[in-house]
This record gives structure tokens, sequence and C-alpha cells, in this order.
């Protein structure tokens, strides 16, 4: 038997049932909850990560839909315990959900939602801040201050990277990478190579252009390489930065064979997930070339870091904030509400989860639909007009 577990309630007597297994930044998406007559239910437990067992008794006997986290197990027992109480929609507060079991979820017609696009800019400014911070060496630089150790201006003190004419590797150029690529080309002039499954056709045409505005005022123009591998990414860029989903397909991507593919000096960013970098590969790695260094917002084991890794001093390591600006968390949290919200009141799904912004418009109704269900097709949900 599950135990109880603590909790804050809006519009009690709401028709539709919806729980929130953790409190969540910003009021919209409780008050678009409440106008469409749901009680909302806001778990207040004292505890980071929820377990399986405080989910399920969350849920109960009667719940029309969750929105959940990234840290939750969401698999076969919670679908089946939602689907028993009545539930036909979740979402993940993220546009990641490595979390979840997709197809238990298909399984018990549960619609699972995501968050997209309203923290691709975010997400990308990290990197970029991680990037900066690691061929800088901003974090050892700051330590060497506050330790007193600071003696006056040296020829060699802190000489890190210069990525002004460097080329810029990305992993994974979907919505964020592509974000990233741009703002590392247009930002410090770097030439760019990339590797994707898909071609990406507008970063390709945006390099292009920047590098044509570059030599029509007599600079030196940035340059873009798609490549055949990503192994070609790794041998050539100077600054990696990996952006893709975590699947079995990119588990370990990056292993002690590739790390040692990479230039001496490469820096490596990873604010994807954690596992796309095997860790005690890396921690190896940066212990044996101390000119190697690397950018972490995500890790293998979280919140555990593999032995090792807090020790290095060439690791610039963040607790998964990638996405933590009060608009997009306030917008990830409004999106998850609307995914559920749209499911339960029996909306379509919008057709372009790529453009959320009509949801995120705090002065105008959200469109009548589910902004971004990532399994619409296999529970053949309708798809809305743009
Ligand atoms: N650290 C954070 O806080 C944070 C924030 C947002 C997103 N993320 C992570 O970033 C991921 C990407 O988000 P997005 O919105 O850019 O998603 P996206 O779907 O737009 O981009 C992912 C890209 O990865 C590519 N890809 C898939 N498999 C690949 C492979 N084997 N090799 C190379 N490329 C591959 C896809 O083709 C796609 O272009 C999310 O899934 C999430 O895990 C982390
Ligand atoms: O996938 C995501 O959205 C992140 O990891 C948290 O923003």
């Amino acid at each position: 038997m599950a135990k109880p577990v603590s909790i804050e309630v809006y519009n009690p007597s709401g028709k539709y049932r919806v729980v929130s297994t953790k409190s969540m930044p910003g009021t919209r998406w409780i008050n678009l909850l409440v106008e469409q007559d749901c009680r909302v239910e806001i778990c207040t437990q004292n505890k980071t990560i929820l377990s399986v067992d405080d989910i399920i008794a969350l849920i109960g006997d009667k719940c029309d839909g969750v929105i959940g986290q990234l840290t939750e197990d969401w698999g076969e027992t919670l679908f089946s315990a939602l689907s028993k109480a009545g539930g036909k929609a979740f979402s993940n507060m993220a546009v990641g959900y490595n979390n979840v079991d997709v197809n238990a979820a298909n399984k018990y017609g549960v619609a699972v939602g995501n968050t997209p696009g309203v923290l691709t800019e975010t997400t990308a400014e990290l990197a970029a801040s991680l990037s900066l911070a690691a061929a800088r060496r901003i974090v050892e630089a700051d330590e060497f201050m506050r330790a007193g150790l600071y003696e006056g201006w040296l020829p060699h003190l802190f000489v890190g990277n210069l990525l002004k004419g460097q080329t810029v590797g990305v992993i994974g150029a979907g919505r964020i990478g592509s974000a990233y690529a741009r703002m590392m080309v247009e930002g410090f002039k770097m030439n760019l190579i990339y590797f994707d499954l898909y071609q990406s056709t507008r970063l390709e045409k945006f390099v292009t252009a920047y590098g044509e505005f570059l030599k029509a005022n007599g600079e030196q123009p940035v340059t873009w390489k798609r490549a055949a591998s990503m192994d070609e990414v790794l041998q050539q860029a100077d600054l990696i930065s990996l952006h893709p989903i975590l699947d079995k397909t990119t588990y370990h991507l990056v292993n002690k064979e590739r790390l040692s593919m990479m230039k001496k000096e490469a820096i490596l960013i990873n604010c994807s997930r954690g596992a796309v970098i095997d860790e005690v590969a890396l921690v190896e790695h940066l212990k044996a070339n101390p000119m190697f260094r690397v950018g972490l917002d995500v890790f293998e084991d979280e919140p555990f870091m593999k032995p090792g890794l807090a020790d290095m001093k060439n690791a610039v390591v963040v607790p998964h904030i990638a996405s933590a600006s009060k608009w997009t968390r306030e917008g990830m949290a409004t999106l998850a509400a609307l995914n559920v919200l749209g499911k339960i009141k029996g909306y379509p799904a919008w057709a372009d989860p790529n453009r959320v912004e009509p949801f995120l418009n705090e002065n105008a109704p959200p469109p009548a639909a589910c902004p971004s269900i990532v399994n619409a097709k296999a529970l053949s949900l309708p798809v809305s007009k743009l």
C-alpha cells in the first residue's frame, strides 16, 4: 500500500482531477487549468525525486491527467495506474522524454506531452556559457581569486583558448543544437561542422549568409560543413557541443575510443543527457589530458557524478540548469499543463510543435490544441490546423 503524499489543492470542486508531481514556476498554468474546470493537486512532499510508489499514491483512484518531471520513471507501472484511474494524459515538464516509456503509454492509450521550443535559446545560452567558461578557465580563475592567490598580472596566468576562427562542432543539430551553432558562429566567428541524421538547411543558409556578410565587409568568412560521420566532427572541431536526444543510438555516443579521436586541447560541452557520454571514460581522459576541458550540465547518474570528476580542474560542472530562466520555466509549465488539459478536453494535437509561441502569449487565450504530444500519431489523435 503506497504511503499518502502531501498536496496543495486549487479549485477543489473542479470536474477534472489534474495532478502535478512538483510545484512549477508561475501561476498561469494553474489558472488555465482552473478556468477549464480542473481541480489541480500539486505535490508538496519535501523530496526531490519521487518514487513510482509516491506517484501511484498521488494518482489515486480517479485522475484525469498528470504533469510529471524528467527525474521520474514513467513506465508500465505508472501508465497502468493512471489508466486504471481513468487518466488519458501525461506530460513531462521537459522537452526530453527518455524517462518515459512511450510504448507503455501507447498500450494504455495515454497521450505523452513534452515542452519543445520554449527552452531552445535558454538551453543554447547555457551551452554557450559553458563553452566560454571552459575555454577561458573562468571557474578555475574565480577559485584562484577567492583563495587569495592572485599576486599580480602574469603573461602565463590562466591562458585559455581563443574561439574566433576555430571550428565549433555540433552533434545533434535540432532545435537547440542549431540555436547554439548560430550563437557560436555569429558571436565568435567560428566555422561550423555538424553531424545529424538530418540535414539542417536553415542552419547552413544562416552560416552561408553570415559568411557572405563578413566577406563583403573585408573579413574572413565563416564556413560550414555537414559531416558524414560523428567521428569527423570529433577529429576536426576545437569545441564540440552535444545536443542529440538520448535513446539507444546515442547512449555512450562519446566513449573512450571517441574521446581519443579528439584534439588534445579540445573542449567538450554536454547539455543533452548525461548518458550520451561514458562518464567513467571521460574522467580518465580528463586526468590523462590536462589541456582537454569539459563543460557539463548533465551527468550519467544524476544527481551524482562519477568518482573523480569533482576533482578535475579541467571540468566545469553545473546542476542541470540549462533551461533555468524564469520565462522558460514558466513557459514549460504552461505547455505541460496545456498538453494535459488539451487531451482531457478532446482537443487535437498542434500541427507543429516547433511553433508553440501562440500557447505562450499571456495576453490571449491559448489555441484549443495540445501543444506537443509525442505519440499523437501512434494514438491516431486528430491534428489541428496552425
Ligand atoms: N540540459 C537541459 O536542461 C536540457 C534542456 C533542454 C533539452 N535538453 C536535451 O536536449 C535534447 C535535444 O532537444 P531539442 O529540442 O534540440 O530536440 P530536437 O529533437 O530538436 O533535436 C535533437 C536532434 O538530435 C538528432 N539526433 C538524434 N539521434 C542522433 C544521433 N544518433 N546522432 C546525431 N544526431 C542525432 C535529431 O535528428 C535531432 O535533430 C532533448 O532531448 C533533451 O534531452 C536538455
Ligand atoms: O529536457 C529538458 O527539457 C531538460 O532537461 C530540462 O529543461
